[in-house]
């Protein structure tokens, strides 16, 4: 039987352009699976990664300076085409470390494999080497929406969301790569434990500046892999995740409820907090999540505390009745402040996200129940949109006078929250775009 050949880095980031232009698939599940089964090591793995995210993060601005050089608008190519272009013009443009004639005769290869066109590869060759000619003149936009590669919607609704200040940095800051955020175990093991554990194993690590038992890592390749992450030494969660549980202040022997939980990261942080001691309901609608918290909550070291379950947070569970000191409900959203991980995010149909605020109040108002009396309610999303986050939460208020907003305490640059709501922004706090608002419920 003839072995089937092996993928190249390029041909893995082209294929994962595919599938997530024409058939919805988002790029990090699509490319982890892809790389897997290429068997790619880590110096191929990442370069596909790059090249994957690299265009996605600049495709307009791409389809931009291509467009200058086709004869046919490039929405009449074939899309697998189309990818091969966008694939060499970011090298070209965008990248500094590949030469431009490898660029161009990859891109050329790809399509010769790929396009059903026996002419595509030879129209690939000519735009590309255009491209290469004119770069000197190519000039940026003047439009943001091009120039940062996010559509116009998105651009007026995160304008809208900053009053009309700092877009352009908060776009900017959405098309650059994020670190990897490590939360330490502080329950079972020292930061100072992990930073050497960490380091043994290659991996470069630096503490947070301001966000407490955060760090900072690079060069970790597949964390999954590593001794310290099987051995439960830390988890993997932005910084923004960890400060709305330590605005929650989940307390030792507490009963909490992490509503819409999984993969747990918020239960993970709660628990850690807890020092192992109390109580988590850590629930999430889809069956197929359970077993994500389940092994985290074990790799942990917390499977005494963490109980995953499968719980729709719209309908009421009787015996849970004021049963939870906090109850978490980090509800489903339009994940558009988690742009820097999920750069496909941007390109997705806006139509549906008009019901998200529905389904977000219909959790809200049924775990809000499950709150003792002289309990707290933390309600968060990562998303910048105020319509799924200021706008929930004020509706709620509204019916529920025994819920009143609580000013929080949080380290760094954020402080005191008086208000208590937040929204962190990439461009000004180098976090994930999130928001979270504390609720108390009257005694
Ligand atoms: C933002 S994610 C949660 C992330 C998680 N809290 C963490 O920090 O790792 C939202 C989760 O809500 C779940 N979900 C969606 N609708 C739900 C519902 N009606 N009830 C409970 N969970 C729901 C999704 O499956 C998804 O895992």
């Amino acid at each position: 039987m003839a072995r089937e050949r092996k993928k190249s880095a390029r041909e893995v980031a082209l294929l994962a352009l595919h599938a997530c232009e024409q058939q919805g698939a988002w790029s990090d599940g699509f490319l982890k699976k892809a790389i897997r089964e290429a068997g790619l090591d880590s110096r191929d793995a990442g370069f596909a990664s790059r090249l994957c995210f690299g265009v996605l993060q600049n495709r307009m601005l791409l389809d931009f300076y291509l467009g200058q050089f086709s004869k046919l608008p490039l929405d009449r190519l074939e899309a697998k085409i189309r990818s091969c272009l966008r694939l060499g013009a970011y090298q070209i443009l965008l990248l500094d470390r590949v030469p431009e004639s490898a660029a161009v005769n990859e891109s050329v290869n790809l399509a010769r494999q790929y396009a059903k066109n026996p002419r595509a590869a030879g129209m690939v060759n000519g735009i590309l080497r255009n491209l290469i000619r004119s770069r000197e003149t190519l000039g940026l936009p003047t439009q943001l929406d091009i120039r940062y590669s996010h559509p116009a919607w998105l651009v007026k609704e995160f304008d809208l969301a900053l009053n009309g200040e700092g877009v352009e940095a908060l776009l900017e800051a959405d098309n650059a790569i994020p670190p990897t955020m490590a939360q330490v175990n502080t329950t079972h093991f020292s930061q100072e434990e992990v930073v050497e554990l960490l380091r043994q194993e290659g991996v470069e690590v630096q503490p947070h500046p301001w966000i407490p038992d955060c760090l900072l890592l690079q060069g970790t390749g597949d964390l999954e892999r590593l001794e310290s992450f099987r051995r439960g030494a830390f988890y993997i969660q932005d910084g923004a995740g960890k400060l709305s549980v330590l605005a929650a202040d989940p307390r030792p022997g507490m009963q909490v409820l992490d509503a819409c939980a999984a993969p747990g990261g918020k239960s993970f942080a709660a628990a850690i907090r807890m020092g192992g001691q109390g109580e988590i309901w850590s629930c999430d609608i889809h069956p197929h999540k359970r077993g994500l918290i389940q092994a985290g909550a074990e790799r942990l070291g917390f499977s005494e505390l963490i109980h995953p379950a499968i719980q729709d947070g719209k309908q009421c569970r009787e015996e849970w009745i004021g049963r939870f000191d906090r109850v978490i409900a980090d509800v489903p959203c339009s994940g558009l402040g988690i742009i820097r991980k999920k750069p496909d995010i941007r390109y997705k149909d806006p139509e549906p996200l008009a019901g998200l605020p529905a389904i977000q109040s219909a959790i809200l108002e049924n775990v809000s129940r499950y709150v003792k009396p002289g309990g707290a309610l933390l309600y968060s999303t990562c998303t910048l949109l105020r319509r799924e986050n200021e706008g929930v939460v004020e509706a709620f208020l509204e019916k529920h006078s025994d819920f009143t907003l609580e000013r929080f305490q949080l380290p760094g640059p954020v402080g005191a929250v008086e208000g208590g709501m937040l929204t962190l922004w990439p461009h000004l706090h180098g976090a994930d775009g999130f928001f979270f608002a504390k609720l108390r419920r009257a005694t």
